[in-house]
């Protein structure tokens, strides 16, 4: 168990030697009580005692108490503080692990189950570490210091014999602690469990009452909160057999005590003094024998947690940079040399023997039909998945040369589902460049053609955004991306489809500020409106993940192909759309 939980202590060692330390205080000190009694029951039974020392003897034991308590309260403070801290310990690792991660990752790990990682099973290390260690040292070493007390105040053979069924205790402790360890891993999965359903529906709330779906979501809800509920019955019947062997095995020791003791004072080999002291220390060993089962019981749940949580920690990154890695500094030339590439989770290629140079400064636009592979073609400079790194150029230089953060650094990516942070329109903005001024703002927000907007919004800039945006509309959180990816001045700037909610002007707005503003500047463009790249250097048409067609937009018109198409369809609609508007 320590070997699994070392790291985590190891970081708190201090405070760990200092709650020991106290414990260990407060144990000795512990030990004195049940000796003054003893003795002072027999000098009473022998009548030899004076009212003022039998008051300081009182006092002093009163004294001794106190003490003890007070070494108490500081070895649970010790100790409980870093139980917390050890709580925030593990969500940091997990926090630290998750923003580290590709996104292959979250696409094997559910939110829920993330969710249930960083606060369920974090609190149940917290409580081994704090609670735990409370109770083992208290099972461990204080019973050892009564024993030894009983043995040497009292009698060896009376403590022999009361203890017998303390091995017992442990065993069955131990046992039922097993059953509670296979468990608590069930009840956890099923927490993730209900937690995404939670998360889902919470999440998908429109689509729910849009579709009338509130009684199929519950009747899933409740199968999941049922599941969990049945899963911890499973742990609950077991902790309630913890109970009742941690009540009848101490009751045992006090029957043998209370018999085999009054025989041997009845053979007067101890006093009554000696018993009542030995009837004292055996109480005092009722809560080691308490504290064995809450330990065993609390150890297999931190247990099953700390396997959990260590399962992610242990996730190998699947994006590995090389040590030697430099950073990128220029703006590169891009090249894509008889490249392919397929998701961790499907099963073929997703873009095949891509063969495409982009030359620094200039534009790219990406055609293709819908799951032609646009995105995952726009997307592969930002190493968001493993990529086969040898047939991707940088400035000739294959792209695993080069640190991740600092091609990334180089890019403006403006993705497909918009993020929004329910913080105000200019922290969005600026997160990707926090220390931008409120004119550098602004003139990201001329770009993205969202100034006519800011009239709108009740406190203009420092309107609050709500959770993923929820008081915007689809093309005001579309062009809050283009600002946010613009005010990063970055030298290549990608959008993937990131204009299909705003209308025709203001798609032409954002060209025109696009092809003025970026000049210099590599753009790539993937998008189904012909009009958002008819002006690039060269245009893509993707087809099943392979490039079918290719030229500036004059070629491609004249090949008659595909591209051609779409182009006589979207204009034909955009005219009867402009009539339509008149
Ligand atoms: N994370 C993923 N894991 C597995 N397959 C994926 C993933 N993302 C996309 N795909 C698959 O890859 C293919 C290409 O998807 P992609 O999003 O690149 O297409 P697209 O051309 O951008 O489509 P659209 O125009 O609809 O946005 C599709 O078949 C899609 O199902």
């Amino acid at each position: 168990m320590f070997k699994k939980f070392w790291w985590f202590i190891s970081y708190y060692k201090n405070k760990y030697i200092l709650a020991v330390l106290f414990l260990l205080l407060s144990d000795l000190v512990g030990l004195i009580p049940p000796y003054i009694t003893g003795r002072l029951t027999d000098m009473i039974f022998e009548g030899n005692i004076e009212l003022k020392v039998f008051l300081l003897i009182l006092g002093l034991d009163l004294l001794i108490i106190l003490i003890k308590y007070l070494f108490a309260m500081s070895w649970s403070y010790f100790t409980f503080r870093a139980g917390n801290e050890i709580d925030y310990k593990a969500k940091d690792n997990l926090m630290t692990k998750f923003l580290e991660q590709s996104l292959k990752f979250f696409e094997t790990h559910s939110t829920g189950s993330l969710m249930g990682k960083a606060t369920n099973d974090a609190n149940s290390i917290s409580n081994l570490a704090g609670a735990g260690t409370l109770s083992l040292f208290d099972s461990t070493i204080f019973p050892l210091f009564i024993i030894v007390m009983m043995m040497v105040v009292v009698d060896v053979k009376l403590t022999l014999a009361s203890i017998i069924p303390l091995p017992i205790l442990a065993y069955l402790c131990i046992l039922i602690g097993n059953k509670i360890y296979a468990r608590w891993a069930k009840v956890q999965r099923a927490f993730d469990k209900l937690n995404t359903n939670i998360l889902e529906d919470v999440e998908g709330i429109r689509i729910i009452r849009v579709f009338n779906l509130q009684k199929s979501r519950y009747n899933k809800f409740e199968e999941s909160g049922k599941d969990l509920c049945d899963k911890n019955m499973n742990v609950v019947k077991y902790q309630a057999l913890m109970t009742p062997v941690q009540r009848i095995i101490p009751a045992l020791t006090f029957v043998i005590a209370i018999g085999y003791g009054s025989f041997l004072i009845s053979n007067g080999e101890i006093t009554i003094g000696q018993l009542v002291s030995f009837t004292y220390y055996l109480n005092m060993l009722v809560w080691p024998m308490y504290a064995f089962g809450n330990f065993i019981n609390i150890k297999q749940q931190g247990t099953a947690s700390m396997d959990r949580i260590q399962e992610v920690l242990d996730y190998e990154e699947d994006i590995v940079e090389s040590i030697d890695a430099f950073d990128l500094e220029t703006n590169p030339n891009i090249e894509f040399s008889d490249y392919s590439f397929k998701y961790p989770s499907s099963k073929e290629k997703v873009l095949k023997d891509i063969n495409i140079k982009i030359e620094s400064g200039k534009s790219l636009g990406v055609l293709g039909k819908t799951g032609s592979g646009k995105s995952t073609f726009i997307k592969q400079l930002l190493r968001l998945y493993p990529i086969d790194t040898n047939h991707l150029y940088l400035d000739g230089e294959r792209i695993h040369k080069y640190s991740i953060s600092s091609v990334r650094e180089k890019i403006g990516y403006v993705p497909q589902n918009h993020m929004i942070f329910s913080k105000t329109i200019k922290e969005n903005i600026k997160l990707s460049k926090p220390k931008a001024t409120d004119e550098e703002v602004m003139e990201a927000v001329r770009f993205a053609d969202l100034e006519k907007d800011l009239s709108t919004f009740p406190e203009g800039l420092d309107t609050l955004c709500g959770e993923k945006g929820i008081s915007l509309s689809g093309g005001q959180k579309q062009r809050i991306g283009i600002a946010r990816a613009f005010l990063k001045e970055p030298d290549i700037l990608i959008l993937d489809d990131s204009m299909s909610a705003v209308d025709g002007k203001t798609e032409k707005n954002i060209i025109e500020n696009i092809k003025k503003k970026s000049r210099g500047k590599t753009t790539i463009i993937s998008c189904h409106r012909i009009s958002q790249v008819k002006d690039c250097d060269e245009i893509i048409v993707l087809n099943k993940g392979t490039i079918t067609e290719r030229g500036t937009h004059e070629e491609l018109l004249k090949k008659g192909q595909w591209y051609a198409k779409q182009y006589k369809n979207q204009m034909a609609r955009s005219r009867f759309d402009e009539k339509d508007e008149k």
